[in-house]
Protein backbone atom coordinates (compact mmCIF):
# COMPACT_ATOMS: atom_id res chain seq x y z
CA UNK A 1 0.00 0.00 0.00
CA UNK A 2 1.33 3.57 -0.88
CA UNK A 3 2.21 5.07 2.44
CA UNK A 4 1.86 9.71 3.00
CA UNK A 5 4.57 10.60 5.02
CA UNK A 6 3.89 13.98 7.43
CA UNK A 7 5.87 15.37 10.16
CA UNK A 8 4.98 16.28 13.30
CA UNK A 9 5.56 17.42 16.90
CA UNK A 10 4.35 15.68 19.75
CA UNK A 11 5.32 16.55 23.31
CA UNK A 12 8.30 18.27 21.84
CA UNK A 13 9.60 15.34 19.76
CA UNK A 14 9.62 14.99 16.24
CA UNK A 15 7.30 12.20 14.99
CA UNK A 16 6.47 11.24 11.61
CA UNK A 17 2.75 10.03 10.35
CA UNK A 18 1.93 7.30 7.41
CA UNK A 19 -1.11 7.15 6.01
CA UNK A 20 -2.52 4.81 3.89
CA UNK A 21 -5.31 5.26 0.84
CA UNK A 22 -7.92 3.48 2.89
CA UNK A 23 -7.77 5.74 5.66
CA UNK A 24 -5.20 4.06 7.91
CA UNK A 25 -2.61 5.59 9.63
CA UNK A 26 0.35 4.95 12.44
CA UNK A 27 2.35 7.62 14.55
CA UNK A 28 5.90 7.14 15.18
CA UNK A 29 7.82 9.34 17.56
CA UNK A 30 11.73 9.60 16.55
CA UNK A 31 12.42 9.29 20.63
CA UNK A 32 12.47 5.29 20.69
CA UNK A 33 11.74 5.13 16.97
CA UNK A 34 8.52 4.46 19.41
CA UNK A 35 4.84 4.04 17.61
CA UNK A 36 2.30 5.96 19.31
CA UNK A 37 -0.62 4.87 17.35
CA UNK A 38 -2.12 2.34 14.88
CA UNK A 39 -5.29 3.40 13.56
CA UNK A 40 -7.08 0.67 10.89
CA UNK A 41 -9.80 3.37 10.42
CA UNK A 42 -10.06 7.49 11.08
CA UNK A 43 -12.07 6.60 14.02
CA UNK A 44 -10.53 3.17 15.59
CA UNK A 45 -7.87 3.42 17.87
CA UNK A 46 -5.73 0.55 18.40
CA UNK A 47 -2.95 1.18 20.71
CA UNK A 48 -2.94 2.74 23.90
CA UNK A 49 -0.93 5.70 25.11
CA UNK A 50 -0.99 7.01 28.81
CA UNK A 51 -2.36 10.71 29.07
CA UNK A 52 0.68 10.52 31.73
CA UNK A 53 3.60 9.70 29.47
CA UNK A 54 6.91 11.07 30.05
CA UNK A 55 7.82 14.15 27.88
CA UNK A 56 11.41 14.03 29.57
CA UNK A 57 14.61 13.65 27.89
CA UNK A 58 15.99 10.07 28.41
CA UNK A 59 12.64 8.78 29.49
CA UNK A 60 10.89 5.81 28.05
CA UNK A 61 7.23 6.76 26.62
CA UNK A 62 4.51 4.86 28.51
CA UNK A 63 2.59 2.85 26.08
CA UNK A 64 2.88 2.55 22.29
CA UNK A 65 5.32 0.08 20.96
CA UNK A 66 8.66 0.41 22.74
CA UNK A 67 11.79 -0.81 21.44
CA UNK A 68 13.50 -3.31 23.65
CA UNK A 69 16.96 -3.60 22.68
CA UNK A 70 19.51 -4.90 23.33
CA UNK A 71 18.71 -6.00 27.26
CA UNK A 72 15.27 -7.12 28.12
CA UNK A 73 13.91 -5.99 31.51
CA UNK A 74 16.74 -6.49 33.97
CA UNK A 75 18.24 -9.61 32.28
CA UNK A 76 22.02 -8.11 32.04
CA UNK A 77 23.74 -5.04 33.45
CA UNK A 78 22.22 -1.88 31.46
CA UNK A 79 19.45 -0.04 32.22
CA UNK A 80 16.30 -1.77 32.59
CA UNK A 81 14.91 -2.95 29.13
CA UNK A 82 18.06 -1.71 27.58
CA UNK A 83 18.67 1.79 25.73
CA UNK A 84 16.98 2.16 22.21
CA UNK A 85 14.12 3.10 23.69
CA UNK A 86 15.29 6.13 25.50
CA UNK A 87 17.11 7.16 22.31
CA UNK A 88 16.62 9.40 19.47
CA UNK A 89 16.91 7.09 16.07
CA UNK A 90 17.20 8.44 12.64
CA UNK A 91 13.90 8.27 9.88
CA UNK A 92 15.55 7.06 7.33
CA UNK A 93 12.63 7.30 4.84
CA UNK A 94 10.27 4.95 3.17
CA UNK A 95 11.58 1.61 2.51
CA UNK A 96 11.26 -1.82 1.11
CA UNK A 97 10.60 -3.74 4.36
CA UNK A 98 12.72 -6.54 4.84
CA UNK A 99 9.87 -8.92 6.01
CA UNK A 100 7.34 -8.51 3.32
CA UNK A 101 9.07 -6.21 0.62
CA UNK A 102 5.92 -3.94 1.33
CA UNK A 103 6.51 0.26 1.73
CA UNK A 104 7.78 0.70 5.41
CA UNK A 105 8.86 3.49 7.34
CA UNK A 106 12.15 3.27 8.56
CA UNK A 107 13.81 4.33 11.33
CA UNK A 108 17.47 3.29 12.32
CA UNK A 109 19.41 3.31 15.62
CA UNK A 110 23.65 3.14 14.95
CA UNK A 111 26.28 2.72 17.80
CA UNK A 112 27.55 5.74 19.25
CA UNK A 113 29.97 7.05 21.45
CA UNK A 114 27.47 7.03 24.18
CA UNK A 115 26.29 3.56 23.54
CA UNK A 116 29.54 2.06 23.83
CA UNK A 117 30.24 3.53 26.74
CA UNK A 118 27.57 1.20 27.62
CA UNK A 119 27.59 -1.71 25.69
CA UNK A 120 30.80 -2.09 23.47
CA UNK A 121 29.16 -3.09 20.89
CA UNK A 122 28.71 -1.58 16.74
CA UNK A 123 25.24 -2.10 15.66
CA UNK A 124 22.98 -1.02 13.56
CA UNK A 125 19.12 -1.15 14.57
CA UNK A 126 16.12 -0.35 12.15
CA UNK A 127 12.61 -0.77 12.77
CA UNK A 128 9.85 -1.26 10.04
CA UNK A 129 6.30 0.06 9.86
CA UNK A 130 4.09 -0.95 7.52
CA UNK A 131 0.34 -0.35 6.95
CA UNK A 132 -1.94 -2.96 5.18
CA UNK A 133 -5.71 -2.95 5.08
CA UNK A 134 -6.35 -4.01 9.21
CA UNK A 135 -3.02 -4.81 10.04
CA UNK A 136 0.05 -3.32 11.44
CA UNK A 137 3.53 -4.20 10.68
CA UNK A 138 6.53 -3.59 12.62
CA UNK A 139 9.87 -5.06 11.96
CA UNK A 140 13.35 -4.73 14.08
CA UNK A 141 16.29 -5.73 12.52
CA UNK A 142 19.75 -6.12 13.98
CA UNK A 143 22.73 -6.12 12.22
CA UNK A 144 26.41 -6.45 13.30
CA UNK A 145 28.55 -4.12 11.20
CA UNK A 146 31.68 -4.75 13.53
CA UNK A 147 34.34 -7.42 14.25
CA UNK A 148 33.18 -9.09 16.87
CA UNK A 149 30.35 -11.05 18.09
CA UNK A 150 27.81 -9.83 20.69
CA UNK A 151 24.25 -11.09 22.09
CA UNK A 152 21.69 -8.95 23.09
CA UNK A 153 17.83 -9.54 24.06
CA UNK A 154 14.83 -7.66 22.50
CA UNK A 155 11.44 -7.11 22.47
CA UNK A 156 8.15 -5.56 20.88
CA UNK A 157 6.80 -4.45 24.11
CA UNK A 158 3.29 -3.75 22.28
CA UNK A 159 0.46 -1.98 24.72
CA UNK A 160 -2.70 -2.76 23.67
CA UNK A 161 -6.08 -0.65 23.89
CA UNK A 162 -8.86 -2.33 25.83
CA UNK A 163 -12.72 -2.00 26.45
CA UNK A 164 -13.12 -3.65 29.58
CA UNK A 165 -10.06 -5.63 30.78
CA UNK A 166 -11.97 -7.91 32.70
CA UNK A 167 -14.45 -9.51 29.60
CA UNK A 168 -10.71 -9.81 28.42
CA UNK A 169 -8.96 -13.13 27.03
CA UNK A 170 -5.81 -13.68 25.09
CA UNK A 171 -5.97 -17.60 23.64
CA UNK A 172 -3.03 -19.24 21.87
CA UNK A 173 -0.86 -19.99 24.71
CA UNK A 174 -3.01 -22.42 26.58
CA UNK A 175 -0.03 -25.40 26.12
CA UNK A 176 2.82 -22.99 26.81
CA UNK A 177 4.50 -23.02 30.27
CA UNK A 178 5.83 -20.00 31.25
CA UNK A 179 7.98 -18.50 33.92
CA UNK A 180 6.18 -15.40 36.60
CA UNK A 181 8.10 -12.93 36.67
CA UNK A 182 5.93 -11.52 38.84
CA UNK A 183 6.83 -14.08 41.31
CA UNK A 184 10.56 -14.44 41.30
CA UNK A 185 10.45 -16.18 38.04
CA UNK A 186 8.94 -19.46 39.17
CA UNK A 187 8.72 -21.97 36.39
CA UNK A 188 4.58 -22.32 35.75
CA UNK A 189 2.71 -25.23 34.14
CA UNK A 190 1.08 -25.09 31.00
CA UNK A 191 -2.66 -23.47 32.33
CA UNK A 192 -4.57 -24.90 29.42
CA UNK A 193 -6.60 -22.08 29.43
CA UNK A 194 -6.58 -19.12 27.73
CA UNK A 195 -4.88 -16.16 29.69
CA UNK A 196 -7.77 -13.57 31.90
CA UNK A 197 -6.38 -10.43 33.37
CA UNK A 198 -7.67 -10.07 37.14
CA UNK A 199 -4.67 -8.55 38.52
CA UNK A 200 -0.76 -8.33 38.14
CA UNK A 201 0.03 -10.66 35.25
CA UNK A 202 4.03 -10.85 34.11
CA UNK A 203 4.81 -14.10 32.11
CA UNK A 204 7.44 -14.77 29.77
CA UNK A 205 6.37 -17.80 27.50
CA UNK A 206 9.92 -19.54 25.76
CA UNK A 207 9.11 -20.71 22.44
CA UNK A 208 6.12 -19.39 22.75
CA UNK A 209 3.26 -19.85 19.32
CA UNK A 210 3.71 -17.34 17.08
CA UNK A 211 -0.36 -16.61 16.86
CA UNK A 212 -2.29 -15.42 19.42
CA UNK A 213 -5.77 -13.81 19.26
CA UNK A 214 -7.07 -10.82 21.75
CA UNK A 215 -11.09 -11.03 22.54
CA UNK A 216 -12.13 -8.01 24.03
CA UNK A 217 -16.11 -8.07 24.32
CA UNK A 218 -17.06 -7.95 20.02
CA UNK A 219 -13.65 -6.91 19.09
CA UNK A 220 -10.56 -9.54 18.31
CA UNK A 221 -7.15 -8.97 17.86
CA UNK A 222 -4.68 -11.39 16.00
CA UNK A 223 -1.02 -11.08 16.80
CA UNK A 224 1.43 -12.90 15.07
CA UNK A 225 4.94 -12.69 15.52
CA UNK A 226 8.14 -14.13 13.01
CA UNK A 227 12.07 -14.11 14.50
CA UNK A 228 10.69 -13.64 18.20
CA UNK A 229 11.42 -16.77 19.68
CA UNK A 230 9.18 -16.05 22.95
CA UNK A 231 6.37 -13.87 24.27
CA UNK A 232 5.84 -11.67 27.16
CA UNK A 233 2.33 -10.76 28.57
CA UNK A 234 1.87 -8.06 31.40
CA UNK A 235 -0.75 -6.37 32.75
CA UNK A 236 -0.02 -4.57 36.21
CA UNK A 237 -2.59 -4.84 37.99
CA UNK A 238 -4.28 -1.74 40.23
CA UNK A 239 -1.23 -1.89 43.01
CA UNK A 240 1.50 -1.77 40.44
CA UNK A 241 -0.21 0.40 38.50
CA UNK A 242 -0.77 3.22 40.91
CA UNK A 243 2.96 2.78 42.32
CA UNK A 244 4.00 3.32 37.78
CA UNK A 245 4.22 7.43 38.12
CA UNK A 246 3.18 8.02 33.78
CA UNK A 247 0.48 5.82 34.59
CA UNK A 248 -2.09 7.27 36.69
CA UNK A 249 -4.83 5.90 38.79
CA UNK A 250 -7.30 3.08 37.10
CA UNK A 251 -5.44 3.07 33.82
CA UNK A 252 -4.41 -0.38 34.30
CA UNK A 253 -7.57 -1.01 32.80
CA UNK A 254 -7.39 0.26 29.21
CA UNK A 255 -4.60 -2.39 28.01
CA UNK A 256 -2.81 -5.36 28.36
CA UNK A 257 0.51 -6.02 26.87
CA UNK A 258 1.72 -8.63 24.58
CA UNK A 259 4.96 -8.17 23.72
CA UNK A 260 6.69 -10.27 20.71
CA UNK A 261 10.21 -10.89 22.66
CA UNK A 262 13.37 -12.64 22.67
CA UNK A 263 14.63 -13.23 26.12
CA UNK A 264 15.32 -16.79 27.37
CA UNK A 265 17.87 -17.00 24.86
CA UNK A 266 20.07 -14.38 24.00
CA UNK A 267 20.05 -13.92 19.93
CA UNK A 268 23.90 -14.16 19.08
CA UNK A 269 25.35 -12.14 16.02
CA UNK A 270 28.64 -12.96 14.18
CA UNK A 271 30.40 -10.17 12.24
CA UNK A 272 28.30 -9.71 9.60
CA UNK A 273 24.92 -11.05 10.42
CA UNK A 274 21.70 -9.60 10.87
CA UNK A 275 18.75 -10.91 13.12
CA UNK A 276 14.72 -9.83 11.71
CA UNK A 277 12.04 -9.93 14.34
CA UNK A 278 8.29 -8.83 13.28
CA UNK A 279 5.05 -8.10 14.83
CA UNK A 280 2.22 -8.35 13.23
CA UNK A 281 -1.45 -6.87 14.58
CA UNK A 282 -4.65 -7.71 12.83
CA UNK A 283 -8.41 -6.72 13.06
O1 LIG B 1 7.93 0.06 33.43
P1 LIG B 1 8.76 -0.49 32.30
O2 LIG B 1 10.22 -0.33 32.52
O3 LIG B 1 8.35 0.08 30.96
O4 LIG B 1 8.47 -2.05 32.26
C1 LIG B 1 7.17 -2.53 32.17
C2 LIG B 1 7.14 -4.07 32.18
O5 LIG B 1 7.77 -4.56 31.03
C3 LIG B 1 7.73 -5.99 30.83
O6 LIG B 1 6.48 -6.41 30.46
C4 LIG B 1 8.24 -6.74 32.02
O7 LIG B 1 7.92 -8.12 31.92
C5 LIG B 1 7.66 -6.20 33.30
O8 LIG B 1 8.31 -6.82 34.39
C6 LIG B 1 7.83 -4.69 33.38
O9 LIG B 1 7.35 -4.21 34.58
Amino acid sequence: MTLAIESFVRDDRPCIRLRAADGASAEVSLHGAHVLSWKPAPDRERLYLSPNASRAAGSAIRGGIPVIFPQFAGHGPLVKHGFARLLEWRFAGIEPSGADGMEAATFELTDSEYTRSLWPSRFVARLQVALAPSRLIVGLSVHNPGDAPFAFTAALHTYLRVGRLAQVDLSGLESTPYEDSARKSVAMPATGTPVRFDGELDHIYPAAPCELTLHDGEQTLRIASEGFRDAVIWSPGATLAASIGDLGAGEHLRFVCVEAATVVEPVTLDPGERWVGVQRLQE
